[in-house]
């Protein structure tokens, strides 16, 4: 058994949310410029730009990449020889969150109640997520959430008859229904299968999968490509205007689910795809 002291979750998770919200993966920001030299429209290929320059700005004078620095998503995969020792784990993942969106100066975006509202103050709580797997490490993923794209989001429980074609329609239609105002162009995380909740939790963690990787089923590697090229083809493009990228990468995660159904989820993001990364 391997011990773990909380605070040093709280010290890593202080630091990947700053981190990751002014500084955009590498798979993303070449999957963005992959799509600026395939544009061939003036008003696309000057939003494209514009979108360089930006993460640009932000990863060289450390600032927010967009205003809206999301809700803190946590990731925790907990090796099963961990024991967590030094006080409460969840304090100590709000803690991380509390110091980081502070001393980083990100948004304070959260409300206190979903009907009543009121600014929590500190970005708080933080979503948390864990899986335990194998070993004595714990990998912590911080994936802060803007909600202009998580609004465009959508679930359908299927009836197993649907079919692959079913699926198929369904991303297409949420992301047209999307259109321009999750700020295209966007990432999308498709879930199947699992329950209700699960498929949801599938499709978020779709987002997190680097855009140059593939599902390793080759038949949901194949509809990974063969979805993104349809979106495509929609014609939404950068921020709705019109043009060949409307996104900038489709991601299938799957799981096995009860006879009588087949749920989907797609999660949208925006361009703004952060996600950070540590293990201890
Ligand atoms: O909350 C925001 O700043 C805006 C939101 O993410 C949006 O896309 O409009």
């Amino acid at each position: 058994m391997r011990e773990v002291e909380v605070s040093r979750l709280t010290d890593v998770i202080e630091k990947l949310c700053i981190e990751a919200n002014e500084h955009l993966p590498e798979d993303v920001k070449c999957a963005i410029k992959t799509c600026r030299a395939c544009e061939d429209g003036e008003i696309a290929k000057g939003i494209l730009d514009n979108i360089i320059e930006n993460f640009d700005i932000a990863d060289n004078e450390n600032v927010p990449i967009c205003q809206d620095t999301g809700m803190a998503c946590v990731f925790l995969e907990i090796g099963q020889d961990v024991h967590f020792v030094g006080g409460d784990l969840t304090d100590a993942i709000n803690e991380g969150v509390r110091r980081g969106y502070t001393n980083g100066y990100l948004r304070k975006s959260v409300v206190k109640d979903p009907v009543r509202r009121g600014n929590t103050g500190d970005n708080t709580p933080a979503m948390i997520y864990t899986e335990i797997v194998p070993g004595d490490k714990v990998k912590i993923t911080v994936g802060p959430k803007g909600f202009g794209s998580e609004n465009m989001s959508m679930i359908r429980m299927f009836k197993p008859s649907a079919g692959l074609q079913g699926i198929k329609d369904f991303i297409l239609e949420v992301v047209e229904t999307a259109g321009p105002n999750p700020c295209p162009p966007m990432v999308v995380g498709v879930g199947i299968g699992g329950t209700f909740d699960k498929c949801a939790l599938l499709a978020k963690k779709a987002l997190m999968r680097p855009l140059d990787s593939h599902n390793p089923d080759p038949f949901y590697a194949e509809l990974e490509d063969e979805m993104l090229e349809k979106v495509n083809k929609l014609g939404i493009g950068p921020q709705g205007f019109g043009g060949k990228t409307t996104a900038i990468g489709l991601n299938i995660e799957t799981m096995p689910t009860h006879i009588a159904g087949m749920p989907c989820a797609v999660n949208i993001n925006c361009h703004v795809t952060r996600h950070k990364t540590e293990v201890i």
